[in-house]
């Protein structure tokens, strides 16, 4: 097998998978977040989002590659329970489901018959894998910022696949996220700018060795993309990306961080993997996830795995704030890491040695 043509199916059925959850997805924001009869509390769009995705994505994997295994964010207890409340959801995610395995989507993939109840929640239940050292398996987060896929900013649908520890392809769909990178990225909260503009979409795609890509969610031409070109002189000109929740990242330990480097631009705030894929594309040059507090949260395989990948294949670094690089062999979570630090490959260590002293003037160098 020529090195082009590794993972060649994986890819293709991987995007395929990730197109249909990003329109499923899109199409739950229009009809549900977007719409007037939303109260702000209203957590229940993104939780028909979430499962609705997962469903769609293991649905395809099962059966294109019925023998992988497959960690996933969700698993369908709530919709197993009796509650009425429960019922309506999972009668709208078999719905959802089913309509986005059985769109006619650049003419592959189609569902000969559509799902039933049990095979939808078997399907969503087929993301319980432990993860681990051995073998392949598939990690998938349906619905990547969750905050910002209900505040009309940014999410993302992520799956990664996983041979050995290592992440060896990843796709990710950002239904708003611009394709043009240089093109304004909708207002947060604007609900209508976000329906109306017809310029939104994208699908990253990244393969071990084999570069970085994206393409929009209609046109499947992928083009190649790649990190700003920085160098240490000019890390003063560099840009910050990081969470919008403060609980996710630490934003005074990276405005420290900025000020130690010299950079005076203001940070971007992004949810979502978005971030890997901005930088993986030169909108912003630095990714930085400074664990908040005592730094007890364990980061997720399913929140790094795609966007890790991308931004490496796409001329970068990316390791934990100690250097470490992310260790998904380790199960569900990135047990051996602390937050996460991904910068252009010139200018990564120097990132890394002003993350270690603005965590020792704030007493935490034991992190
Ligand atoms: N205390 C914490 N520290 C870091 N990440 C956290 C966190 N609590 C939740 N998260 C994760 O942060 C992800 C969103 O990241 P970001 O802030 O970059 O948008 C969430 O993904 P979901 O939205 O899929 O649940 C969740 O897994
Ligand atoms: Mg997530
Ligand atoms: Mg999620
Ligand atoms: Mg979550």
């Amino acid at each position: 097998m020529t090195s082009s043509n590794k993972w060649k199916r994986e890819e293709e059925v991987a995007i395929n998978a990730v197109l249909r959850a990003s329109l499923t997805t899109s199409q739950v924001f229009q009809q549900l977040v977007a719409s007037s009869s939303m109260t702000k509390s209203d957590k229940s769009p993104v939780t028909v989002g979430d499962f609705s995705a997962q469903a769609i994505v293991n649905s395809i994997l099962a059966r294109e590659f019925p023998d992988d295994a497959i960690v996933g964010e969700e698993d369908a207890d709530d919709l197993r329970s009796e509650v009425e409340d429960k019922q309506q959801l999972k009668r709208k995610v078999l719905q959802l489901a089913n309509e986005g395995l059985t769109r006619d989507v650049e003419g592959q993939n189609t569902l000969s018959k559509t799902l039933e109840e049990e095979e939808v929640l078997k399907a969503i239940d087929r993301g319980n894998h432990a993860g681990g050292i051995k073998g392949r398996m598939w990690t998938l987060d349906p619905i990547d910022g969750t905050k910002g896929f209900l505040r009309g900013g940014q999410y993302a649908v992520c799956l990664g696949l996983i041979v050995d520890g290592k992440v060896e392809l990843g796709v990710m769909g950002c239904p708003n996220l611009p394709v043009d990178k240089a093109a304004a990225k909708p207002k947060e909260g604007d609900f209508d700018e976000v329906k109306k503009r017809t310029d939104l979409g994208v699908i990253f795609v990244a393969k071990r060795g084999q570069g970085a890509f994206q393409r929009s969610l209609t046109d499947p031409t992928l083009r190649p993309i790649s990190l700003r070109d920085i160098s240490a002189a000019s890390l003063a000109s560099a840009s910050f990306c990081e969470s919008v929740e403060s609980g996710h990242s630490s934003h005074g330990t990276n405005s420290r961080i900025a000020q130690l480097l010299g950079i005076t631009a203001p940070s971007v705030r992004m949810d979502s993997q978005a971030k890997y894929a901005s930088v993986s594309r030169g909108d912003g040059d630095i990714y930085l996830r400074l664990p908040v507090g005592d730094g007890s949260y364990i980061e997720k395989i399913w929140d790094h795995a795609a966007g890790s990948l991308l931004l490496e294949e796409a001329g970068g670094t990316v390791s934990d704030i100690r250097g470490r690089p992310l260790d998904f062999g380790l199960g569900r979570t990135l047990t051996a890491n602390k937050g996460v630090v991904a910068a252009h490959k010139a200018v990564h260590a120097k990132v890394i040695e002003a993350v270690a002293k603005a965590l020792e003037e704030e007493g935490r160098g034991h992190l």
